[in-house]
């Protein structure tokens, strides 16, 4: 089995949400938002601060109840297996890097947290503590123990927000590598635009709690940033409410 392998999903979930609704009290998070994402899809989530993204996510995650509406995560018609990777890396202090990546498998998958670690570039690093570690090397070993799982849906919230620029960029190459490979369909809250351009492959802004723009993409990845640059402007200004939807 190549390290590969190991992490490669069963195929990526289907997502639908239909009519979805979420209300925290009197308040309206989410109205009326409906989704499809194919298998293997990337979508990214961008929009305003409080516009509902990481609900969301988290009602993806099962971590959210509905108001109304429905929201079903599936993969050849059973519940599909989720995980998501955080803007904090959650890793406990007291276990390896190994023992992190292999957290809440069963012991005869081990090997996939083994094959996952050597995936994002740590395999040298499986005995160090989280506190040995830079704040890009712990989030590697966040996204190991997400793909250890072999998940196939990923949700990602904010994942490199904490990290530098230089780190960052890293860690979006790896990622597309790792997606390619892994097939897993991909739903990612980000802030910024040039991340979810250089992700995923289609982009919906939630504003007020709806889906506002939903539009793909365009091109093969890896993509070119100035065929991106129309997209991008477009975005920037439907982000902050002055262009048309
Ligand atoms: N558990 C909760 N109880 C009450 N209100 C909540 C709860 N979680 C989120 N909210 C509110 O719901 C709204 C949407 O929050 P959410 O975190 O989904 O937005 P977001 O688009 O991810 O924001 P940000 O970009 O700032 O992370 C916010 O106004 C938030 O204060």
């Amino acid at each position: 089995m190549t390290t590969l392998e190991a992490t490669r999903s069963t195929g990526g979930a289907t997502v639908t949400v239909e009519g979805l609704r979420v209300q925290y009290g009197v308040r309206t998070v989410l109205e009326d938002v409906h989704l499809h994402l194919s298998p293997g899809e990337r979508v990214a989530v961008v929009g305003e601060s409080g516009g509902g993204k990481t609900t969301l996510l988290r009602v993806l995650a099962g971590l959210t109840g509905v108001t109304g509406g429905r929201a079903e995560v599936t993969q050849q018609h059973a519940a599909a297996r989720v995980r998501v990777m955080f803007q904090e890396d959650r890793l406990l202090p007291w276990l390896s890097a190994l023992d992190n990546a292999a957290l809440g498998l069963p012991p005869h998958e081990r090997p996939h947290a083994e094959a996952a670690l050597a995936n994002v570039g740590l395999a040298d690093r499986a005995a160090a503590f989280p506190h040995q570690l830079s704040g890009g090397q712990r989030q590697r070993v966040a996204l190991a123990r997400a793909l250890a799982h072999r998940p196939a849906l990923l949700l990602l919230d904010e994942p490199f927000g904490a990290l530098d620029a230089m780190t960052r960029a890293g860690m979006h190459a790896l990622l597309n590598t790792l997606l390619d490979e892994t097939g897993a369909t991909t739903l990612l809250v980000t802030h910024d635009l040039d991340e979810a351009l250089k992700l995923a492959d289609r982009v919906l802004l939630l504003r007020a709690g709806r889906v506002a723009v939903d539009v793909r993409v365009p091109g093969e990845r890896p993509r070119r940033r100035m065929l991106l640059e129309p997209l991008r402007e477009r975005l920037e200004a439907q982000l902050h409410g002055a262009g048309p939807e």
